[in-house]
């Protein structure tokens, strides 16, 4: 059985941070942290407001990063031209919203397909590795392989969110379905947005995917538990249900 990643997201580290306009709680120090734990990745995201994760905190990650860097980020030219000079092991294209308080959707890849190619082309000369952060659609893992993408993201927010008013099934069959169809395209597929302790299970059982993508629930668990146990609990959550 194909062991399951965990890619911890530290925007909310740097989001407490920017509350108060500190130097802390400092993401560096939560990277450090959260791979000591056992984290196979850090994500971050940056975005072109910079709210949480700043330049200079994708800067410093590159040089302290132990593991895989994932950088999340938009189709923004600015932005872009950062993620080319700073070279992270993985780069995963979002879309964003000015006023949105959390990603609220995945990437249309069929309205932005040049610019993603182009995008694409620059990271392979680069040597870094694409993901497309999308809707579990067939439309668009069919556009993800016809822009040259070897990894998806599949967007579990729905899911998340069906959850909490028990109607998750369908969402979660979705996932599940989508999951076998990209792999069988050859598709590297992970998967992220909204995963907490009690919703992760179901997605871990997935065999198709790869890696998790997991930040605010084990942020703010952390505040409880430290942030050490927290990667931990979220680790150990994810084999028991990849092996049974
Ligand atoms: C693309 C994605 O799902 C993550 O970036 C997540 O949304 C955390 O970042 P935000 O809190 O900025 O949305
Ligand atoms: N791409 C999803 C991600 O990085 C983590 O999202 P969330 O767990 O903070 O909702």
């Amino acid at each position: 059985m194909q062991n399951l990643l965990l890619g911890v997201n530290i925007d909310h580290v740097a989001t407490l941070r920017n509350a108060r306009k500190t130097s802390y709680p400092d993401p560096i120090q939560a990277a450090y942290i959260v791979e000591q734990a056992g984290a196979d990745s850090i994500t971050l995201h940056l975005r072109e407001d910079e709210r949480h994760i700043s330049q200079r905190d994708v800067f410093l990650l590159r040089d302290t990063i132990q593991t895989k860097m994932n950088l999340e980020l938009s189709l923004n030219e600015r932005i872009l031209n950062i993620a080319y000079q700073v070279k992270p092991d993985f780069c995963c294209l979002v879309p964003e919203k000015r006023n949105e308080l959390t990603t609220e959707g995945g990437l249309n890849i069929l309205i932005h397909k040049k610019r993603i190619i182009s995008a694409i082309k620059e990271f392979n000369k680069l040597n870094i590795k694409t993901s497309l952060f999308i809707e579990p659609t067939f439309e668009q893992i069919e556009a993800a392989v016809s822009v040259g993408a070897s990894i998806i993201e599949l967007h579990t927010g729905s899911y998340a969110q069906k959850i909490i008013q028990k109607k998750e099934i369908k969402e979660l069959k979705k996932l599940q379905d989508m999951a076998i169809y990209a792999k069988k395209l050859g598709l590297v597929v992970n998967a992220g947005h909204g995963l907490d302790y009690h919703n992760v299970c179901a997605i871990a059982k997935i065999k198709e995917i790869n890696e998790l993508n997991i930040g605010h629930s084990i942020i703010s668990r952390a505040i409880f538990h430290g942030l050490h146990n927290a990667v931990k609990d979220m680790k150990y959550l994810m084999k028991e249900a990849r092996n049974t």
